[in-house]
């Protein structure tokens, strides 16, 4: 197939473009949080697979850890379980826990596998019971009581936060070249099962094997203002007053607050980028222009 001058003028720019890219971020590990509302569509998801198994054939270490709430809901609904959330986090009993355990270690991983497998990489799912890859404890959530007078305690049944992430596994599969997929379910000291909101294992991951980028994929253009509009880079200071302030609520928190306590513990950058637009990963790893919204400590890589 031949290519006119200017659309061949095109693929060298963007070539050229990429190649500090690729240099910069040679064996350095990419935590890529792929979100069940960025999951839906089929194409987007062949367009992902592609990106990360192209993240790793140019020497970069790409983790995928996948979510799935979408995917849960409906099967809930089928199964006439209602379900409901408390800032963001899915209120968990135990026919609850039953069907998320199947449907984000069975269906949703297996597919995500799959698709990296038939475009060439070499993915190896994962719930954190394998290997004990991630080791949890029952998430204590308080909320202001309706007057605002106090703070209580609420229980949101088998919902988790992470204790320990068992890199062990992990340093073992990407020593082999193999592309991690992970999801989000967690393990007990007694071994009873823990949900656990994807970003923040996500967040977790990105932490202990200091990762260089944190990526959260999700179905919204990024962090938005009060008035709508993309925040595209932001510190952790900027982050705490849009909190206080309601800006940012719901699903958005939880992403937050493992992006920031992600950069706080060492990991270079997070971002919050639309998994609905065409090559989301691969805009925001090999090109100059970043689709999203950026969060880092360091105030000189948002000037
Ligand atoms: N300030 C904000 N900017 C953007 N989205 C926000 C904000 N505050 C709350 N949200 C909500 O958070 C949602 C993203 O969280 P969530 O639905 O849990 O995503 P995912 O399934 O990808 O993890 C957005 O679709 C939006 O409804
Ligand atoms: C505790 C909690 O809320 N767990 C989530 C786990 C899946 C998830 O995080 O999926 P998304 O990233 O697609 O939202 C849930 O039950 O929906």
């Amino acid at each position: 197939m031949s290519m006119s001058r200017t659309a061949a003028g095109d693929v060298a720019r963007v070539l050229t473009e990429a190649l500090p890219y690729i240099q910069r971020f040679t064996n350095k590990t990419i935590v890529v949080k792929f979100g069940g509302n960025a999951m839906i569509d089929d194409k987007l998801k062949e367009q992902f697979a592609r990106d990360i198994v192209l993240m790793k054939l140019v020497g970069m270490n790409p983790i995928v850890v996948h979510g799935g709430g979408p995917q849960i809901g409906d099967l809930l609904k089928r199964l006439a379980i209602e379900s409901h959330f408390v800032d963001g986090m899915r209120v968990t009993d135990t026919p609850t826990m039953d069907v998320v355990e199947m449907v984000l270690g069975g269906s949703v991983n297996k597919e995500i596998v799959s698709l990296l497998n038939r475009n060439g990489g070499k993915a190896i799912g994962l719930t954190g019971k394998d290997g004990q890859l991630i080791r949890a404890k029952k998430l204590k959530v308080t909320q202001r009581t309706p007057d605002l007078a106090k703070t209580e305690i609420i229980d949101i049944g088998h919902v988790g936060e992470v204790e320990k992430i068992n890199t062990e596994v992990l340093d073992m599969l990407v020593n082999s070249d193999f592309i991690p997929v992970i999801a989000p379910i967690g393990v007990g000291a007694d071994g009873a099962s823990y949900n656990i909101n994807a970003d923040l294992v996500a967040g977790k991951v990105a932490e202990v094997l200091k990762a260089e980028k944190l990526m959260l994929l999700t179905n919204i253009e990024g962090l938005l203002d009060k008035s709508g509009k993309v925040l595209t880079g932001l510190s952790t200071e900027q982050v705490d007053a849009l909190i206080a302030d309601g800006t940012i609520y719901g699903g958005m928190l939880p992403k937050i607050g493992c992006a920031l306590s992600a950069v706080n513990a060492g990991v270079v950058s997070a971002h919050i980028i639309d998994g609905r637009v065409p090559h989301a990963v691969l805009l925001e790893i090999f090109t100059d222009t970043g689709v999203g919204t950026l969060i880092t400590n360091t105030q000189s890589e948002l000037d």
